[in-house]
Order: C-alpha cells, then structure tokens, then sequence
C-alpha cells in the first residue's frame, strides 16, 4: 500500500475499476437554441427550438439525472482563465495555501482534508462564494434563529484568480437560471417558476485538484455522493475521472471529457421540488497515477431561508408529497460540518425528511 494514508482508502466494493465502461453514458444536448431565452420572457420560452429542448431535457433528467451541453453560451476564455489561475494556486507550498484555508468560522476558501462518507477524497480545493456576502443559519439547531455572513478568501497568488473566479461565476450563473427555467417547463411548470427561489442564493464555485495518485486503485477523488443544491453546472478538463451510477443498472460509467463542454446534474432540491419525477443521482471522480486533473462545479443553491418541499402544482391527493419541509439554510450548514472530519455516523441526507 505504500506511504498511503489509511484514512484515503475506499472499501472494497466502493473501489473504482480503473477501465470503466464507456459505452452508453450521459445523453449530450446542444443548447444553441438558448441563446436568447430568458425564463420570465413567455414569448421566447414558447418557441418551438425551446420546446424541443425542454423535452431533451425533461429526457435526461429522468432517465440520467445527467446530461453533457455544448453552445451552452458559456465564454471558453472565461473557462480557461479560471482553470488555469485555478492551477496557478495549487502549484503552490501547501503553507501558502493554507493562508487562505477555511475553517470553521470562515467556511470558503483553500481545504484539503475534506471526507465524503467518512473516507479521506484524494483532492484538495478552492470555494467561493457566488453572492457576497452570503448568509447562513449561524448553528443548524431548529430554534436558533441567529444568522453569519460569509465572505470570499482570496490569495495572494496568483493576483488574477480572483477577477476570473468573479466573472466565471456570473456567466455560469446565467446559464443556471435558464436552465432551470426548462427545466420548470419540462415539468409542465411556467417558465419563471423557480426564479422566487433564487432572488438571493447561497451558490459556490468549487475549484477541484486532483493530483496524481500511487494508488489509484484503492482511493477516490471524490467519493460516492449526491449534490445537495438544485442544480451542478460542472467544467472538467481533458483527463477523465468523473463516473455517473447508470439508473438503468447501477453500473457506473465513465463521462468521457468534451471540449468546451458542461456537465448539468440535477440535485437533491430538485428531486424534492419535483416530487420525485426527477432523481438526483451518485456520482463520483477516480484519480489516476500520471496526470493530475481539475473540475470546477457551480453548485446552483437557493437562499438559507427557503423551505423546500414538493411544489404544491405537482401533488394532489394522488400523488402526495414525498418530503415534509425543511430549512435549506440550516439542511447545508449541519452537511457542510460533517464534512470538515470523519464521523461516526453518516451525515444528514434528504431521506431524513422522506414520509
Ligand atoms: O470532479 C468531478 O468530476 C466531480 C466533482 C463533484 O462531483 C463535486 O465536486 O461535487
Ligand atoms: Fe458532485
């Protein structure tokens, strides 16, 4: 096992198969037709280019929970700038970047200990947050009402990252709300339906480093896990690692890397929102010996004080909701601990809420 720390080990049927499957992964869609889409424009989202999407997409979220994008109007130098400032950072001593590393009190930042399910992922990080100051529930105890406001840690190398992180985090912001406004009309929902939830958000940008590992065999980047917020927006780079569990049969096959290309899945909050019509789903990143690899998610969240539960357009005595209501904010604040360390027990999940 060589000098590998114990705490980075998977069990062994969590292990990765280091040649996964191929063969038939996450649908692609090509988004061109977005380009003058806004949600709270009735005229455009009924245009027939946009109603074909909105079925491509009604598609894949209900078969894969997935989708690969491309014309997604997303600048490719925006992309580029912040994954090559992102590498800038990380090329640097684990001491300068511990100066901006987050801790309990200031939660974004530099981190490189994180656990998913209690084993150690093979990365390091930088978060940022998209609205700033972001507010959350200063303690997840029900009751405690008082409330702390987060900022950005920036470094001070590379001076450019904090431009880049800044601008990406704008653009991939636009491409948020217009997806969930298809998303909303997939569900037979009007167009603007989800924008009540995202008047102010608790958003972030996450900036993933895996380096190169002796025993790729044995850890992974990231552990199995679902994305908690509404939507994840994710750019990765040539090297591939990302693997999706295939609904179909549990398998999990590899997302091959495309140029200039995004990564949509759809979270937990979605999967609550929708009543179950669509279902967040695991995923996971490998690692591998030779070349190190970046990803860089945009966790779409609402703000900490929505109550998310089954909108009440997609229930009725029939088909009665799923979930009871929980607080968004004090629901991420008692996950985000659980991450700082390993802990005895499994951290708060939706099915805690399921009736
Ligand atoms: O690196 C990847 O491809 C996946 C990252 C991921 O799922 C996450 O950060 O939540
Ligand atoms: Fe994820």
């Amino acid at each position: 096992m060589g000098d590998v720390d114990p705490a980075f080990i998977q069990d062994v049927e969590h292990r990765p198969n280091l040649a996964p499957l191929q063969a038939e992964s996450i649908p692609l869609i090509d988004l061109a037709a977005l380009a003058g889409y806004s949600p709270s424009d009735g005229a455009a989202a009924d245009s027939a280019a946009i109603k074909g999407l909105v079925a491509e997409i009604g598609e894949a979220c209900k078969e894969w929970g997935f989708f690969s994008t491309v014309n997604h109007g997303v600048p490719a130098e925006k992309r580029e700038r912040i994954e090559r400032e992102g590498r800038e950072f990380f090329r640097q001593d684990l001491e300068e970047k511990k100066k901006v590393r987050r801790d309990e009190k200031r939660t974004l930042g530099y981190y490189e200990t994180e656990h998913t399910k209690n084993v150690r992922d093979w990365k390091e990080v930088f978060d940022f947050t998209v609205q700033e100051p972001t507010v959350f529930p200063a303690s997840p105890e029900d009751g405690e009402e008082g409330v702390i406001e987060c900022t950005n840690q920036w470094p001070e190398y590379p001076p450019g990252l904090r431009e880049a992180c800044e601008d990406y985090a704008q653009e991939v912001q636009k491409l948020a709300h217009k997806l969930m406004g298809l998303i909303a009309q997939s569900l037979g929902l009007p167009a603007n339906r989800f924008d009540e939830f995202f008047k102010d958000q608790t958003s972030f940008v996450r900036i993933n480093h895996y380096p190169p590992c002796p025993t790729p065999h044995l850890v992974l980047g990231v552990g199995r896990h679902k994305d908690s917020g509404a939507l994840a927006i994710l750019a990765q780079d040539d090297v591939p690692g990302l693997e999706v569990k295939r609904k179909s049969d549990g398998e999990w096959v590899l997302v091959k890397p495309i140029p200039d290309s995004f990564i949509i899945n759809v979270g937990d909050t979605i999967k609550v929102w929708s009543n179950e019509v669509y279902d967040s789903v695991e995923h996971r990143a490998m690692v591998n010996s030779k070349r190190d690899r970046i990803s860089i998610p945009f966790f779409f969240m609402p703000p900490h004080y929505t109550m998310v539960q089954p909108l009440k357009e997609l229930t009725d005595e029939h088909n009665p909701p799923k979930y009871r209501p929980y607080n968004w904010g004090k629901y991420r604040v008692s996950r985000h601990a659980s991450n700082f360390k390993k802990l005895d027990v499994e951290n708060l999940q939706i099915d805690h809420f399921r009736i």
